[in-house]
């Protein structure tokens, strides 16, 4: 579903150019829950960061669903995200304003939905991530696994082929890191998503079911368990 071909990232920092990835190709099929990781420095959020089309490559091409990426200009990538992407970061990166029903709900209110089905996804994916009680509360009264399930269950909702998560556990303690990769293997499992997420942590790495090693930009390892 994923086809990744021989891509370079450079970056320019002054006089120097820093080589983020020298020539990676990798084939992610669908349903895969597959690790990205490496030192830092190696090269993973900037992989990410292209097959979620928020970054362009200076080499090589990738493709997704059979769709050139390079070949899209910035409004079809728009579209390609909204209908084909969800993202999970390390720090949530939710709306503080918002509650954790909005925060969710704010994605669907984007298509074109009525205002009962935008009200009937929401709750049942905020049940689903063991969120139920908890919607009206905003960011600041949950804790940090539990803002990391509303930005999961908000990464769902739209139902995408695909979910990108760079460290998404990297800010919390390994008990709660563990919920988190529990839950995001269910999902997996249910919903038949593809998930790939970054680390640099052992841990998480044995959740994966396909570990990708990268290391100075170019791929060390691959392999599946
Ligand atoms: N905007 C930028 N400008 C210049 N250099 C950058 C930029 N973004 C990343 N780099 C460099 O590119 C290389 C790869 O960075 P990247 O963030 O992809 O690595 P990473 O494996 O995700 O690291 P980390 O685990 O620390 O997040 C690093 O050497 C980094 O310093």
């Amino acid at each position: 579903m994923i086809k990744v071909e021989n891509v370079v990232r450079n970056y320019h920092a002054g006089e120097t150019v820093v080589k983020a990835l020298r020539g990676v190709s990798l084939e992610i099929g669908k349903g895969e829950f597959l690790s990205i990781a490496g030192p830092s420095g190696s090269g993973k959020t900037t992989l990410l960061n292209l097959i979620g089309c928020i970054d362009q490559m200076d080499g090589g091409e990738i493709s997704i669903k059979d769709e050139k990426i390079s070949s899209m200009n910035k409004k079809e990538k728009t579209n390609f995200r909204r209908n084909n992407l969800g993202f999970i970061f390390q720090t949530y990166n939710l709306i503080p304003v918002l509650t954790a029903y909005e925060n969710v709900s704010f994605v669907l209110s984007l298509l074109n939905l009525g205002e009962k089905e935008i009200q009937d996804r929401t709750m049942a994916i905020l049940k689903e991530v063991g969120l139920e009680g908890m919607e009206h509360r905003r960011p600041s009264r949950l804790s940090g696994g539990q803002q990391q399930r509303v930005a999961i269950a908000r990464a769902l909702v739209k139902n995408p082929e695909i979910v990108l998560a760079d460290e998404p556990t990297a800010n919390l303690d390994s008990d709660t890191g563990k919920e988190i990769l529990e839950l995001m293997k269910e999902m997996n499992r249910k919903h038949k998503t593809t998930f790939i997420f970054s680390t640099h942590d052992k841990m998480v790495m044995e959740y994966a079911s396909r570990l990708v090693m990268l290391h100075d930009g170019q791929i060390q390892s691959d392999e599946r368990r």
